[in-house]
């Protein structure tokens, strides 16, 4: 599996102030890449343009090392977005949020194969409950049953962690951790603390903090 997410000179314009300037940013084969910086930094708005989502920007980018705008489909093909909020269909039980989130983008797997996803994510009992009567938490879980449901080389997961437990943390971890290592890649925001899943490479945004640096947690 070999790709690579490439921007370049990458700026964008809100209420007349920069949220990032300049950015270069790259996400490959085996990368775990952090977005980080305060709130109302930009964090949203750039995974957002990466992901084709806004296309007020200035700058270019790459599927690999093709532009955008020829290499969308391919791109989108690969791509397991997530975003800040769970996304999940209300009046859908949690089995029928994954059988239409599967036929949305077009992968099949049986029922079984959902009934086991959803039991990996702490979900085993709820399967026919609608989301509007689950947790905050359980239904960010049936958000993240996802990763597991379909197989995609680029996650993009914005402030994944959110409204999960301690046991859906460290499983939410091990998961981002099984991704890189059999060389896919996670692009992230997140308030958590990645420490303990070793070689991360950040992304800073916010006043005075454009670019991109390498942290090593050993
Ligand atoms: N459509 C829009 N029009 C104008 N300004 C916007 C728009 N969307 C976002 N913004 C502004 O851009 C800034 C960055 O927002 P964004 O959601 O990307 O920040 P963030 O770093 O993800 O923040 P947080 O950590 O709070 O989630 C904010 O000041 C926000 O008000």
């Amino acid at each position: 599996m070999s790709f690579r997410l490439t921007a370049r000179n990458l700026s964008c314009e809100r209420d007349g102030r920069y949220l990032f300037e300049g950015l270069d940013l790259n996400v490959g084969s085996g990368d775990l890449v952090r977005v980080e910086g305060p709130n109302g930094s930009g964090k949203t708005t750039l995974l957002k343009i990466l992901c084709g989502q806004l296309g007020d920007y200035e700058g270019e980018i790459f599927w690999n090392e093709q532009p955008m705008r020829r290499a969308r489909g391919l791109f989108l093909a690969n791509l397991l977005y997530m975003g800040h909020t769970p996304g999940v269909k209300a009046g859908l039980t949690a089995l029928e949020n994954l059988a239409w989130y599967q036929a949305l983008v077009g992968e099949k797997s049986s029922e079984a194969r959902r009934f086991k996803v959803l039991e990996e994510v702490g979900l085993a009992g709820f399967e026919d409950v609608p989301a509007a009567q689950l947790s905050a938490g359980q239904q960010r879980r049936i958000a993240l049953a996802r990763l597991a449901l379909i197989e995609r080389p680029l996650w993009v997961l914005d402030e994944p962690f959110t409204a999960i437990d301690r046991h859906g943390v460290a499983a939410l971890e091990q998961r981002l951790l099984a991704q890189v290592k059999r060389g896919g890649s996670v692009l992230l925001t997140t308030h958590h603390d990645l420490a303990p899943l070793g070689r991360i490479k950040s992304i800073a945004l916010g006043p005075g903090a454009s670019g991109e640096r390498h942290v090593h947690h050993e």
